[in-house]
């Protein structure tokens, strides 16, 4: 079972926390056993390499960042390499990251041709006194800051040329199931101080309008990191997770004394029932508890603590192996 694992314990000033990584691949319908083994392998590999940042010493803020540009960058998931197309047949990613010990936060919305939108969320936070900047502006920052411009071909998939394809023959892109809405990427994290962090980035939802910005570089929504509460990476229908505040709703759950899983499930049930949206989460709380929750058919998580890797797809499917393996 996905997490309530043992927590390692209230902090005071000097205790060293026992670090954990968890990520997601995005609520997801079902998947082909071939893709799913690729998928599976893709966020384990992000989950370890965010977990090795943590057991050096490293923070929470970039074990986050660096999860998740690994997964911008393998084209399976729905970020970066691998972004869906809108209707225009074009990729506009959103991203956010934010640090729990500070509340500091970076949000970058329709940015195109470069391939890491996490990295250029960093810079929002770490370089501008701004939390958000979007297209135009967004793009001319990453210009400033020596990002490097990519074309938008290597971002663009065969798969998801079908994908958009597909989705123009049959209407639907306004439904509000999770089935069209794949691969959304975010990790959280706890480091060895205590600090608690969380990065979502997002390629959207495939035939979306020019324009359209999602619930992922949206602080409270795609998700939120506070050292006093927690920190929560969220995945699903955009426009509902946007309407209920799906990260600040778990974690309010949490500061009012519901468990780990007892928040997130309260949280989704709420979307699912208020707005008929369905998603995914995961959550570490500041006491070291976590968890991977979903109301869509399945949603790809790994977490990664004590030399242990956790890892799923479906309901009821956990693997553990030993982090060298
Ligand atoms: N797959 C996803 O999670 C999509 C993302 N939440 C969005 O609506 O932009």
């Amino acid at each position: 079972m996905p997490g309530a694992h043992l927590p390692p314990g209230p902090r005071t000033p000097g205790t060293v926390m026992k670090p954990v990584v968890v990520v997601h691949g995005g609520g997801a319908s079902n998947f082909s056993s071939e893709r799913k083994e690729r998928v599976r392998q893709g966020i384990i590999r992000a989950a370890k390499m965010g977990y090795k940042i943590l057991r050096d010493g490293g923070s929470a803020v970039d074990a986050v960042e660096c999860a998740v540009a690994i997964l911008e960058n393998d084209p399976e998931f729905n970020a970066g390499c691998g972004s869906v197309l809108n209707i225009n047949g074009d990729i506009e990613m959103d991203a956010s990251i934010m640090d729990g010990k500070d509340l500091s936060s970076g949000a970058v919305s329709a940015v195109r041709c470069i391939a890491n939108p996490v990295k250029l969320a960093r810079l929002v936070m770490d370089k501008t006194p701004h939390c958000f900047l979007t297209d135009q502006g967004a793009a001319k920052f990453a210009q400033d800051m020596g990002v490097q411009q990519i074309p938008v071909e290597e971002l663009i998939t065969t798969r998801n040329k079908k994908h958009l394809e597909r989705e123009k023959e049959e209407l639907g892109a306004q439904k509000a199931d999770c089935a069209k809405h794949l691969g959304t990427v975010g990790a959280v994290a706890m480091d060895c101080r205590g600090n608690l962090a969380y990065a979502t980035s997002t390629g959207g939802i495939v035939n979306k309008m020019v324009g359209r910005v999602g619930d992922s570089p949206c602080i409270g929504s795609g998700g939120y990191a506070d050292n006093n509460i927690g920190a929560i990476s969220t995945t699903g229908h955009g426009e509902s997770i946007l309407k209920v505040n799906l990260a600040r709703l778990a974690l309010f759950h949490v500061e009012q004394g519901k468990s780990v899983e007892q928040a997130a499930d309260l949280s989704l049930e709420y979307m699912k029932s208020r707005v008929k949206g369905l998603g995914g989460l995961i959550m570490i709380t500041k006491t070291g508890e976590w968890t991977a929750r979903w109301t869509s058919t399945s949603m790809p998580w790994a977490a990664a603590q004590d030399g242990k890797v956790y890892a799923g797809i479906d309901l009821n499917e956990t693997t553990i192996t030993d982090m060298c393996s």
